[in-house]
């Protein structure tokens, strides 16, 4: 995005853990990871399972495992989060910062109505009266497109269905319009075509509040309709990041190739990865002790250089910048390199 100054604004993050019999050595999950922002931005977070999405969500988010070391920058409209003690986030949950996680039991209280949780959400960072509270719980619910908003306050989150819940989860992270929005594969849980409703509202709700939205989703179809930015990872590193339409229409990198290559044709919606790039990814420590590119024993052009050292990254458009020494090799049609998924 052009002219916005960024919200968030990452820069070479890495994330390790304790590693080896004395846990005195470390493993990487995540290795020099950048990028950013911006308000009204959504940008995507895309990569298999494994490839450190949810880890940096939550680093971002002042929720990293204990164990995790972290280095690098994460600041927040300049102000820098990266090992902030729980009491520097304090005051950014819920008003500045917001998670939408995968699974919308874990955030609500089965025995509080959804009312209830949303008005003590309003609450929490508004001094204003109980009335005031439960109308802003049931305009959120209202917003984020429950019928009979006004009632369905009064039910219990078993009482909603798994969309609805999510629905509720949604109206919770931006009940206090939010700057930024995390959403941890929102969606995983529901149906396909719940699943484009709830992923078009959070969309959506970028343009009414403003929020930026950092959407982490392991499926590129999900990407195209409702990013405009996308990150690709894969093994804890940046692959391919840039303008959607520019990464997907012109991947650069072998391995968004073959994640679009994984797609199944002529299913356009809630459509899954397919194996279309063999092997799977490496383990953390292979991953630390490869000399040259992490995807190179998966990869159909590696070559030397790519056995020996590591990609930089370059910026192959305006804006789009890639980790790949065979990015000006890489075909315009995925399927050329990896061959077609094929569903089954
Ligand atoms: N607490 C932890 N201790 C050790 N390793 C961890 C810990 N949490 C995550 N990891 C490792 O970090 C790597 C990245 O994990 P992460 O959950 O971020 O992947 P992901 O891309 O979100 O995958 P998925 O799509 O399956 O959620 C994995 O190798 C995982 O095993």
């Amino acid at each position: 995005m052009t002219g916005r100054p960024p919200l968030l604004s990452v820069a070479d993050l890495r994330v390790a853990f304790p590693d080896g019999p004395t846990g005195r050595d470390v493993v990487h999950a995540v290795r020099d990871v950048s990028f950013d922002v911006s308000e009204g931005e959504v940008l995507a977070l895309v990569g298999e399972s494994g490839a450190g999405k949810s880890l940096i969500a939550r680093v971002l988010l002042g929720m990293a495992p204990p164990t995790a070391r972290t280095s690098g920058r994460v600041r927040f409209r300049g102000r820098e989060l990266l090992g902030a003690a729980r009491s520097g986030y304090a005051g950014l949950w819920g008003r500045h910062l917001a998670l939408v996680p995968q699974d919308a039991l874990s955030v609500l209280s089965p025995v509080h109505t959804v009312g209830d949780q949303l008005a003590a959400a309003v609450r929490s960072v508004r001094r204003v009266g109980r009335a005031e509270a439960r109308a802003a719980a049931v305009a959120a619910l209202d917003r984020v497109g429950i019928a009979d908003a006004a009632r369905r306050a009064g039910a219990y989150p078993h009482e909603f269905s798994g969309g609805m819940r999510q629905r509720a989860v949604i109206a919770m992270a931006t009940i206090n319009e939010p700057d930024l929005v995390v959403a941890d594969e929102p969606t995983t849980a529901l149906d396909p075509d719940v699943r484009e409703q709830v992923l078009g509202l959070l969309a959506a709700l970028r343009e009414t509040t403003g929020a930026g939205l950092l959407l982490v989703t392991h499926d590129l179809d999900v990407v195209a309709r409702h990013a405009d930015r996308v990150l690709v990872l894969y093994a804890g590193e940046v692959v391919e990041y840039g303008p959607v339409k520019r990464v997907l229409e012109r991947p650069r990198a072998p391995y968004t190739a073959g994640l679009l290559a994984s797609l199944p044709p002529g299913e356009p919606t809630g459509s899954r990865l397919l194996p279309a790039i063999d092997g799977s990814p490496p383990s953390l420590r292979e991953a630390a002790s490869a000399p040259g590119c992490v995807f190179a024993p998966r990869c159909p052009l590696a070559a030397d250089p790519c056995r020996t050292r590591r990609p930089a990254p370059v910026e192959a458009a305006a804006g789009h910048l890639v980790s790949c020494h065979r990015r000006a090799d890489v075909p315009e049609v995925p399927t050329q390199l990896f061959g077609a998924g094929e569903a089954g």
